[in-house]
């Protein structure tokens, strides 16, 4: 093939003659944390063997929280790393610098020909539209078929501008590559300029009030904090269903704060993202326990598939209605807890213990 994809029909066509063919359905392996380190730390560095494993998806990141002067030791590290470890079923992702950032060439350029064999994904920072997912999958494809690779390395684009937030769903539909996005959420508060100056999380600030009780005038009136990063992840979640491709939530910047960081997560997780990001190591525990589905959720969710028979028309289980739409809600709990027990023993251990009466 020749020049630019002309129909629908070569969306799936290689970018680049003898580019490895692109993939017709992203697999939907488990990344409940997508733990990000920097190759240029020694410290970190030295973690990253001991984490495979214990872990879905490590993430060199070449990007921000990297120093400009450690931008080639951060590349160069992850090179070494990459080499030198041997992955089993941990992912091993990376995040580029940005498209206009004097690093990004290098980056691409020296990782793909050296250890584009171990890297599942490419995270691109700060996607503004489909052309930036185009540049990406065209430089790839030169790079994996010069490079011999003979399975493509997949894209995941970090929506963290007003403009790629408002150009989402064609961000995911730019590439057959689109593995996933996941949410930046300080980037895009400062472009939004939103007044929030913290990374991720909610705000005291941002809430809704209660009535005043006209017998009461002088009451205390009860607030409720409000979820600031809603609408921009229930956005991503239906582009992502819509494509076939997986939502993250994203970084949780307070360390400390572990309550509100599961909650965060939470809350992403049952809008429908697979997983999140964690920066620091007490986090992926975290994110492990709540992007599993609960014993009790499997356990509903195994009673329900066992009382719907064939699937069709409506029974009563625990005094509720249970009918074929909610008997696929209980199979994506079901789907999700068979893919993660494959890759997780004490969650297998957990799930098989589930006991469910026979004739309900
Ligand atoms: C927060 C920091 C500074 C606290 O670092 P610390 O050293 O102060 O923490 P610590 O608790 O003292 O660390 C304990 C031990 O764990 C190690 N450690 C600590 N973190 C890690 C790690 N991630 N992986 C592996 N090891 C780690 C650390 O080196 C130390 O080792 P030691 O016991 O041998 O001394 C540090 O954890 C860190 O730099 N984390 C990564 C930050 C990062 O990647 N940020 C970029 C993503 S967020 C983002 O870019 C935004 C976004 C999307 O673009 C947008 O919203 O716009
Ligand atoms: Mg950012």
């Amino acid at each position: 093939m020749t020049g630019s994809p002309r129909s629908a029909k070569d969306f799936f066509a290689p970018l680049a003659v003898g580019a490895p063919a692109p993939l017709r359905e992203i697999p939907a392996r488990p990344s409940r944390a997508i733990h990000f380190f920097d190759p240029s730390n020694p410290k970190m560095a030295a973690k990253v063997p001991d984490m495979v494993g214990t872990v879905d998806v490590l993430l060199g990141n070449l990007e921000d929280a990297v120093k400009a002067d450690n931008k080639e030791a951060a590349r160069e590290g992850l090179v070494t790393i990459a080499r030198e470890t041997s992955f089993g079923p941990t992912q091993l992702w990376t995040r580029i610098n940005a498209l206009d950032s004097p690093w990004v060439l290098d980056d691409l350029t020296t990782l793909v020909p050296a250890i584009g064999d171990k890297l599942d994904v490419v995270m691109v920072p700060k996607v503004q539209g489909a052309e930036d997912i185009h540049y990406v999958d065209r430089l790839l494809a030169q790079l994996e078929a010069k490079a011999g690779l003979d399975r493509p390395i997949l894209v995941h684009a970090i929506l963290e501008t007003a403009r790629g937030v408002a150009n989402v769903e064609e961000i995911c539909g730019a590439s057959p590559r689109m593995q996933g996005l996941s949410l930046g959420p300080a980037d895009l508060a400062a472009d939004r300029r939103m007044k929030t100056t913290r990374v991720g999380g909610g705000h005291p600030g941002y809430l809704v009030r209660r009535d005043p009780n006209p017998d009461q005038p002088d009451a205390v009136r009860p607030t409720y904090q409000q979820d600031l990063w809603h609408y921009t992840i229930a956005r991503m979640v239906d582009a992502c269903a819509m494509h076939g491709i997986y939502p993250y939530y994203g970084p949780f910047g307070d360390i400390a704060d572990v309550v509100a960081c599961e909650d965060q997560f939470r809350n992403a997780f049952l809008l429908g993202c697979v997983g999140t990001w964690s920066l620091h190591p007490k986090q992926i525990a975290i994110a492990n326990k709540v992007f599993s589905p609960s014993v009790e959720d499997i356990t509903h969710a195994r009673r329900v598939v066992a009382a719907m028979g064939d699937g069709t028309g409506a029974v009563m289980l625990d005094g509720k209605m249970e009918d074929d739409a909610s008997l696929k809600q209980c199979l994506v709990l079901v789907e999700l807890a068979e893919q993660l027990a494959a890759i997780d023993p004490e969650l297998k251990k957990q799930y098989d213990a589930i006991e469910v009466p026979a004739g309900e």
